[in-house]
């Protein structure tokens, strides 16, 4: 049978990119979704948004939700400072595999623990699994309707902490309502939306940010 999208991607990488350097690595994603076949990373217009916060937080620990291919695992962990580390969680085993491969093209597989599961199952074993006390940044990019419950799993195993910084991708295509009615009207979340488009299209979307303050 023939190739997925996401082998096509990683041809691309190995193709046009060089091998430990993230940023052609993510140039070469970029430009393949955009020129060749349209792939749902958070792309180059919403990764703007994605540094841009990245830098003001400087996290310690972030975790992923939504590995993908590991365009958005490469484009933060580019940005952390040593011995910081991204912990992304991937449930389809195809799309892990490939990630994990991007990832180390572009070097940076030191600063990046792949794990494969379902968020919900693996959220409660952080702390016993990988020693995280709590997360300083927190970036949703999975299944739409898993942003809210996952919210509060990450509050009742007390992986929030005062300042963890929320960032959600896709709030509005393909949309995720409950999360922003969760957000907006909760006490315990500054949030402030960053209106951008879905990536590698002119469709309107954007990314929530949301501070705990608690
Ligand atoms: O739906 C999306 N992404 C999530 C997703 C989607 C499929 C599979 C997985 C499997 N990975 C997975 C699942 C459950 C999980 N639990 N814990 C980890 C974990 C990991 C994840 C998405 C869609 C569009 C989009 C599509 C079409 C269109 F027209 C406009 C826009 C754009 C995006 O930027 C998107 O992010
Ligand atoms: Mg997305």
């Amino acid at each position: 049978t023939g190739s997925s999208r996401p082998q096509r991607m990683l041809k691309a990488v190995q193709k046009n990119a060089t091998k430990g350097d993230p940023k052609s690595v993510i140039s070469a994603i970029d430009y393949y979704c955009r020129h060749k076949e349209w792939a749902m990373n958070v792309g180059d217009d919403k990764g703007l948004i994605l540094d841009s916060v990245l830098t003001e937080v400087n996290p310690s620990t972030a975790l992923e939700l939504g590995t993908y291919c590991g365009y958005s695992s490469v484009r933060i962990a580019r940005l952390l400072s040593p011995d910081s580390k991204l912990i992304t969680i991937e449930f389809n085993p195809a799309f892990a595999a490939i990630a994990r491969q991007i990832i180390a093209y572009a070097g940076l597989q030191d600063k990046v623990i792949l794990v494969e599961g379902a968020s919900g199952d693996l959220i409660p074993k952080m702390k016993e699994r990988f020693g995280i006390k709590s997360f300083d940044f927190v970036f949703l990019d999975h299944w739409k309707d898993r942003y809210v419950p996952d919210t509060k799993l990450l509050e009742d195993c007390g992986l929030l902490k005062k300042g963890t910084v929320l960032l959600a991708d896709n709030v509005i295509c393909p949309g995720a309502p409950e999360y922003l009615k969760y957000v907006r009207n909760n006490p315990r979340y500054e949030s402030r939306y960053y209106p951008s488009n879905l990536e590698y299209t002119k469709v309107e979307d954007g990314l929530e940010k949301s501070v705990f303050l608690e």
